[in-house]
């Protein structure tokens, strides 16, 4: 078994050609490990969500090797892509994007419908504190609590890796510490490895390791020894 869930080597995205080609990814290499808490941080523009789109197979690399296993994404047969992001991937969004029409409860089975071994919405929505409101429709809930219905649809599929794009960034500070413990919980309750992005510095202290990104690279990988808890933070 590899010791890394995803590992990308000299992974390059540009968009257009010529004098107007656009590098927003310029040959990373990195490895993402089972289980570990990565924290994305870098100024706008520097490439941070071209890299998370491309772990989530929502987008594909121009060059260089993205492998998950012995499968490289940028391989895949549209097919093949479509099972990784249903089966492989959880994703939480900034901005909840969930089903108005449907309550907490529906919006998590929706995702579990469609993916065989999912857990059951119920275990789920407990987890993330919600057993109470599950009936409650989306405009009912706070940020807060959308936000943990959010995550409770992205792991209710037992993802192998879960992407956060700013996932606080909607929310106050006392729910944004609320979901980075809650994110914390579920990295140690499944066991995969999580990959947030954030432009909040003070999130970089709980994770087990930081990339800096800058101009399309990461510039720096930093490896914290003693993670913070999420209730150490002064958000
Ligand atoms: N579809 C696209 N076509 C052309 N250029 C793009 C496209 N998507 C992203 N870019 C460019 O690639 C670079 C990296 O963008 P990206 O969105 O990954 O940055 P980011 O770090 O996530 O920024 P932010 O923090 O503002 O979300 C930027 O210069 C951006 O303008």
């Amino acid at each position: 078994m590899s010791d890394w869930v995803l590992k990308g080597t000299d992974v390059s995205r540009w968009y257009g050609d010529g004098e107007v080609r656009v590098h927003a990814l310029n040959g990373v290499s990195f490895e993402i490990c089972p289980g570990e808490f990565v924290v994305v941080l870098g100024p706008s523009g520097s490439g941070k969500s071209t890299l998370l789109n491309l772990l989530g197979g929502m987008d594909s690399a121009s060059g260089g090797e993205l492998l998950y296993g012995e499968k490289n994404l940028s391989e895949m047969t549209a097919l093949e892509l479509s099972s990784y992001r249903r089966d492989v991937v959880g994703f939480v969004f900034q901005f909840f994007h969930l089903i108005p029409t449907l309550t907490a409860k529906e919006n998590v089975e929706l995702a579990s419908s469609i993916t065989p071994g999912s857990r059951s919405a119920d275990e789920v929505l407990e987890m993330v504190g919600l057993a109470e409101r599950k009936e409650h429709f989306p405009a009912q809930m706070s940020g807060g609590e959308q936000q943990r219905v959010s995550i409770a649809r992205a792991i209710v599929k037992n993802p192998s890796i879960l992407l956060c794009d700013e996932p606080t960034g909607a929310l106050d500070s006392k729910n944004s510490l609320a979901v980075v413990k809650l994110l914390l919980d579920v990295r140690d309750q499944i066991g995969c490895p999580v990959v947030t992005i954030t432009h909040n510095a003070e999130m970089a202290k709980v994770a087990d390791r930081v990339f800096y990104m800058k101009d399309g690279q990461i510039i720096r990988v930093e490896k914290n020894e003693h993670p913070l808890k999420a209730e150490e933070l002064l958000w």
